[in-house]
């Protein structure tokens, strides 16, 4: 029995991962592109999905909603909190199932994303690789065993252009290690130390970010005990990890009219 491609639109077509994602949904079998879109005034619009791999999709990248939803099972975003919001408004009315790879929500846009899954089927992760969903298992099982005595520190690395600080994942590292220890990590973060500190309290997760150049994407967990240093890190060195999780994302979603759905569910873990 042949099944039908699954006809996948990119929003975010002509950024770092809009591209990525475009180029692996070329080269899937049981995928076809079939919408692209961009934020209003991007001098992509207008132009083919594929130009830049030299190829010609037939699918010219749109700022028009309708447009590059109507023929679309599956929006992959990974834009910017506002224009998540506003595709996710447009798959809902469209009935268009939706991955979300997007970071930087507030704890409101979570909230209006769960409430959208209701109606359309939603796979959101702040991180896509099965790499770093296999480290936040790794972590749940090092924080339970390492209960006591451990300060811990979340450490994350990024490329130049990123703007949300700290990252998706350096954030869900954090959930996951203080969930582990029956902590909030709203009420035990700290995100950067300045000045006259005072001495750790070892109640607290610490984080510490990095911004240059090309970097993809580092983690590291760092529990730091007397005598002894245990570091749980995840290094990307190219984004496909992201795009080919992504893809899994969707396939995923082929399944399920509605809800709201994490990596774990994705891959079995
Ligand atoms: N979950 C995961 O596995 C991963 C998540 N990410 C996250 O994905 C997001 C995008 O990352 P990246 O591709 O590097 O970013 P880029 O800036 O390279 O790409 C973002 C794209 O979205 C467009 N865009 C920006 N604002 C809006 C808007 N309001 N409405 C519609 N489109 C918009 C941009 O257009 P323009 O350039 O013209 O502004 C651009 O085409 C980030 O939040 C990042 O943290 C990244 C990698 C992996
Ligand atoms: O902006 C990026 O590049 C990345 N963002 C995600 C995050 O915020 O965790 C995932 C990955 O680290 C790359």
């Amino acid at each position: 029995m042949s099944t039908a491609p699954l006809r996948v639109a990119v929003a975010g077509a002509s950024g770092r991962m809009g591209r990525m994602l475009i180029e692996a949904v070329q080269a899937a079998d049981d995928c076809v592109l079939a919408g692209a879109l961009d934020i209003p005034g991007s001098p992509a619009l207008g132009h083919d999905a594929t130009a830049w791999l030299g190829q010609t999709s037939g699918v010219v990248i749109t700022a028009d909603l309708d447009q590059g939803l109507s023929g679309a099972e599956v929006l992959i975003d990974f834009t910017r909190p506002e224009g998540t919001l506003a595709h996710l408004a447009a798959c809902r009315r469209l009935g268009v199932k939706l991955v979300i790879g997007t970071t930087g929500f507030t704890e409101a846009h979570k909230a209006e994303i769960a409430a959208a899954a209701q109606h359309t089927a939603v796979v959101m992760a702040p991180n896509m690789s099965v790499g770093v969903n296999v480290v936040l298992r790794l972590l749940d099982m090092a924080a339970r065993a390492l209960n006591q005595g451990y300060d811990i520190e979340v450490i994350e690395a990024h490329h130049r252009h990123k703007v949300d600080a700290p990252s998706g994942t350096a954030l869900a590292m954090g959930e996951v290690v203080a969930a582990a220890l029956g902590r909030d990590l709203k009420d035990c973060a700290v995100y950067g130390r300045e000045g006259h500190t005072g001495a750790r309290d070892p109640s607290t997760i610490g984080f510490a970010t990095v911004r240059g150049g090309d970097i993809v994407g580092d983690h590291t967990v760092l529990f730091a005990g007397i005598g002894e240093r245990i570091e749980i890190s995840h290094k990307a060195s190219s984004r496909v990890g992201y795009a080919q999780g992504s893809l899994r994302a969707a396939r995923f979603l082929r399944g399920h009219a509605s809800g709201l759905f994490g990596m774990t569910e994705v891959l079995g873990l």
